[in-house]
């Protein structure tokens, strides 16, 4: 094993140590004597020094015309897409998903460059006309401030991709918190802004662990807009800190997704889209499906297959490029998992295959799960309702759209969600009363694009959504213009009459 890299926190351009000198330590999660890193564990004050880092940055960086700030990003572009394998391989090591997924998180950050880059060209703000004559009226756009992200593992380089690139194409400065066990793959994507131009003190990187990193970030009176994407409970916590301090806090957390295969499906295509969208990412995606509502008529068979496919499945180390399913993220999650697998049968319902960690071998020193499926689940059981974010699904029978639909949406989260049908009319149907921030037809709930919106509904979030021309809204701010070339005070106005 190669000599673990030392991560120091980047603030105003400079690499520096944790003030308290802490440093905490990742291992690769599909090979534990495999350490991917040494990073600063970081408190409050190197959350301070980055927000001053950031707070300095502010000025010149917001006066830098949008269009040059997006030429920055478009370099970035270029940098992630010439690193592309050497930060897939990265990004495999310290996470787990398997290479070809990891190739997927660095796409997305390269598209989201190419994207939030031209916006910079873009940045559209509004005209209409006045009441009155000889007056002009406009609203602008412009950049807030210090902006903190905290960011979850899962999606390590494009999520924070998601939320620093807006940040900064607008004309604000970051603080970025990311996820404990994936910290390295935002040092590359910011390496590659570093190196396409972007300023000192721009961005700046603070590692570190959720209460004490995160936290003081959220805390902080001179950052007036926190986006956090991680769990409920989390999200929950850092709404009431932003709250107090009447910050903009952008909200995106949990997903129970449903996947509704009708009678009429191509149960071929269906059983690809579960396999995937169950299994892929080991099931840590907020996307992942974890309910598959079958009709009837096509269950037996569709479950059947399943279950063939669910156990051939080549779980394994993900740099391995035959591996189809990589270990999961870290020790609690594991856990966390194999708890939720004692409660569904605990709960009355059937296993079908998995449930199990997988031992013997290269095994002993990952976290590896086998592939799991439950049959018999009913809506009320826990593992059909809470978001177990692992390689679980489970599978509930019915008898019509109708009812499909009033148990896709008989949850607190509202993300993704899916219909295998050929029936345009019952496509258009659950597309219309599907409660989810995303709805696919005849394709899995995972796979989003960044030039639409991405977010949910209900306990999924709080309205705001990252992506698509949306993505500005959470990182800038509308100022209304209106210029009266008049010469004379119109009384009008004043009057506020016709
Ligand atoms: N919707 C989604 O995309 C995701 C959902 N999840 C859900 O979250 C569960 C646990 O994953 P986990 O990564 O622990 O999620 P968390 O919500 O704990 O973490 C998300 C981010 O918030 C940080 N954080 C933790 N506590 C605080 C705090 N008090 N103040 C500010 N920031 C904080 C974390 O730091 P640190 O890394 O140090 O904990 C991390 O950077 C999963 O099982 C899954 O259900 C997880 C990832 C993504
Ligand atoms: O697969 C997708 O659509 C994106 C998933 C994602 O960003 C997530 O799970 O956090």
């Amino acid at each position: 094993m190669s000599t673990p890299r030392v991560f120091h926190n980047l603030i105003g351009g400079e690499f520096v140590p944790a003030q308290s000198g802490k440093t905490f330590e990742r291992r690769n999660p599909a090979d534990t004597r495999d350490v991917v890193g040494i990073f600063a564990d970081s408190d409050e004050r190197d959350v301070h020094a980055a927000v001053e880092a950031a707070k300095a940055a502010f000025p010149q960086w917001s006066k830098v015309p949008a269009p040059k700030r997006g030429e920055i990003l478009l370099r970035a572009a270029e940098l992630l897409q010439a690193r592309k394998e050497q930060y897939s391989r990265d990004l495999t090591r310290e996470m787990g998903k398997p290479l070809f997924e990891a190739g997927g998180d660095i796409v997305e950050a390269i598209g989201m460059a190419q994207y939030a880059g031209s916006e910079g060209r873009r940045m559209h703000g509004v005209t209409t006309p006045s009441e009155l004559p000889n007056k002009f009226q406009m609203s602008i756009r412009q950049p807030i401030g210090v902006v903190g992200l905290i960011t979850p593992w899962n999606f390590p380089m494009a999520i924070a991709s998601w939320k620093m690139l807006p940040a900064i194409v607008c004309g604000n400065t970051v603080v970025i918190k990311p996820g404990e066990d994936a910290s390295v793959s935002t040092y590359n994507l910011v390496q590659c802004l570093m190196e396409a131009g972007l300023p000192p003190g721009v961005v700046n990187i603070v590692t570190g662990y959720g209460p004490r990193a995160g936290q003081p970030l959220v805390e902080h009176p001179d950052v007036p807009v926190i986006s956090f994407t991680g769990s409920t409970e989390t999200g929950r916590l850092v709404y009431e800190l932003g709250a107090r301090r009447i910050k903009r806090v952008s909200l995106e957390m949990g997903g129970k997704n449903p996947l509704i295969v009708m009678p009429d499906a191509d149960l071929d295509l269906a059983l690809d889209g579960v396999l995937w969208a169950a299994f892929g990412t080991t099931g840590q995606r907020c996307t992942a499906t974890s309910r598959l509502i079958v009709h009837r008529a096509v269950a037996k068979e569709l479950v059947e297959r399943i279950v063939a496919r669910a156990q051939s499945l080549r779980v394994g180390n993900g740099l391995d490029p035959a591996t189809e399913m990589g270990p999961l993220v870290n020790e609690k999650q594991l856990q966390r998992v194999l708890n939720y697998i004692d409660i569904g049968k605990q709960e009355g319902a059937t296993l079908l295959c998995g449930g199990y960690r997988l031992t013997g071998g290269d095994y002993d020193y990952g976290y590896f799960i086998a592939p799991t499926v439950f049959t018999n689940v009913t809506s009320q059981m826990r593992i059909a309702r809470e978001e177990i974010f692992g390689p679980v699904l489970s599978v509930i029978e019915v008898d019509s759209l109708d009812e499909a639909v009033a148990i896709a949406n008989d949850v607190a989260y509202g993300l993704s969600s899916a219909i295998y049908t050929r029936d345009i009319n019952a496509a258009f149907r659950a597309m219309q009363a599907l409660q989810a921030g995303i709805v696919y037809i005849n394709a899995p709930t995972i796979g989003a694009e960044i030039h639409l919106p991405f977010g949910g509904v209900k306990a999924t979030g709080n309205g705001h959504r990252e992506a698509g021309p949306t993505m500005l809204d959470v990182f800038s701010e509308w100022k209304s213009v209106y210029i009266d070339y008049s010469g004379a005070l119109q009384r009008a106005q004043i009057d506020n009459a016709d």
